[in-house]
């Protein structure tokens, strides 16, 4: 068993990407009562998502994560809730109708509320603030009282994550996650979509399907629940540890702030503290994986995270871009099968894909989003390993922050409906239109069965 005695060894190590909390005091306060606090997740849960892992690992289920780029205090609302879950159980069904295989479902939701920034200041006419580090730590709004770091805003982040997983909890076990409906809304979508047509097809496969099973005797309303984890960035190593606990039964240390917890592109320096307290929990976990990775690096990262070589412990979260992910993927991933080691293998197709338009609104092209996520399936392909799934930045909202996709956001549209307090989101259509598309992927070489999946190591 991994050794977790010491959970505070992190704080030997530079912590990148950490706020200046202006008032130490408040900070230890705040992470004491967090200490106290019921975990929001429990040892066990995590534990089943491992397992669900480890399927995808091996090539016999497919992960699907997403939700928003930042999670804000105020759409902590049961439509802003239920419209992100909506969208991701609908993919959901098309992609694992299309492979054949499980989809392991996790939102970016409950508790994605700090964001690693490229500068750590904001100038706008004149005027230096400290950047948004997300709600967990500072406010959006230019001023300086709302940029200024405040350690209460912890205590906001575990209540607002609470009440989305009581409300998560409630619907997929409630009867919201019933496939008829979710399949009933893809109808609509299909009906309704620019596009739509081309996947007429595949949504007629699913009603033949389900009258299929029905004739078999299967009483499909039985299908009414679902089973949802969630992770995010675990950024805030103050608010992560406080939110650590041991199981006395077992011995095993779990991040109880959710179920899958990830390292991102700019804090994952193997000898930084964020590689330091991964090593010592016991969740599921993935590291981010830019354009500069090298492999030596991610074989270092392998040891420290994953010694055990233990299908499902670790994902790769591959970030390349569109331009590079033909050429940076295929090393990393042979290097890594070289050494026995099975993690899962994921794209995120937005976070190298940001580019900024004319209108000075970040945003990212559908096209370029899809081109990666074809690069990621054409390497695995090509190597013989398992594409193991999608990372992406997504609401169920009608927004207008990234161009294209079936109902075409024009660049000239993004002014209308751009709320992102970060980085921009697919759309509900556009989220939609990837996920068929994707299944377009899969099935394009005959389905993904653990026999395709022959050339991994074990
Ligand atoms: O979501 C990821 C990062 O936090 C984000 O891309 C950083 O954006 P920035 O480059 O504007 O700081
Ligand atoms: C910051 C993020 O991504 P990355 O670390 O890949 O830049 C993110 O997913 O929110």
């Amino acid at each position: 068993m991994r050794q977790t005695e010491n959970i505070s060894s992190w704080r030997n190590f530079p912590a990148a990407q950490q706020p200046d909390w202006p008032d130490p005091a408040a900070l230890r306060a705040v992470t004491g009562r967090l200490a106290e606090a019921p975990p929001l997740v429990f040892g066990a849960e995590c534990d089943q998502l491992r397992l669900r892992m480890a399927a995808v690992a091996r090539g016999e289920a497919i992960l699907l994560q997403g939700g928003d780029c930042a999670e804000t205090f105020d759409r902590v609302t049961t439509d802003s809730i239920r419209g992100k879950l909506k969208t991701l159980l609908q993919m959901a069904v098309v992609l694992s109708h299309a492979t054949a295989l499980p989809v392991v479902k996790v939102g970016r939701m409950a508790g994605q509320y700090a964001k690693p920034r490229s500068g750590a200041h904001e100038e706008r006419a004149g005027v230096t603030l400290p950047s948004y580090r997300g709600d967990a730590v500072n406010g959006l709004e230019f001023t300086a009282a709302s940029r200024t770091p405040d350690p209460r805003r912890l205590r906001d982040a575990y209540e607002a994550s609470a009440r989305t997983l009581n409300l998560i909890r409630a619907l997929t076990t409630g009867g919201f996650a019933d496939l008829h409906q979710v399949h009933a809304w893809n109808r609509g979508f299909v009906a309704g979509s620019g596009t739509g047509e081309r996947y007429e097809a595949l949504a007629d496969e699913i009603d033949r399907t389900l009258a299929f099973m029905r004739a078999c005797g299967v009483d499909t309303r039985e299908l009414g629940t679902a089973e949802f984890f969630v992770g995010h960035e675990g950024l805030l190593l103050d608010y992560e540890a406080a939110l650590t606990r041991t199981e006395p039964e077992t011995g095993r240390t779990y991040a109880a702030s959710g179920h899958l917890l990830w390292i991102g592109e700019r804090t994952r320096d193997p000898d930084g503290a964020h590689v330091e307290f991964f090593s010592r929990i016991d969740n599921p976990i993935a590291v981010k994986l830019g354009p500069t990775t090298t492999a030596d690096s991610v074989l270092t990262l392998l040891d420290r995270l994953d010694p055990d070589r233990a299908p499902g412990r670790l994902t790769f979260v591959v970030r390349a871009g569109a331009e590079r992910i033909r050429d940076v993927l295929p090393t990393l991933v042979e290097k890594v099968a070289a050494e026995g080691a099975l993690p899962c293998w994921v794209s995120d197709p937005m976070h190298g894909n940001t580019v900024t338009a004319p209108s000075g609104h970040k945003t990212r092209s559908f096209d370029t989003v899809l081109d990666e996520v074809r690069g990621f399936v054409e390497v695995h392909r090509s190597l013989g390993t398992h594409p193991g799934g999608i990372h992406i930045e997504l609401t169920g909202d009608d927004v207008t922050e990234c161009t294209g996709g079936g109902n075409t956001v024009r660049p000239e549209d993004l002014p209308h409906r751009y709320e992102t307090a970060c980085d921009p989101r697919l759309n509900h259509t556009q989220s939609l239109d990837l996920a068929f598309r994707l299944a377009e992927m899969y099935r394009g070489r005959g389905p993904l069965t653990p026999a395709a999946h022959a050339a991994t190591p074990r």
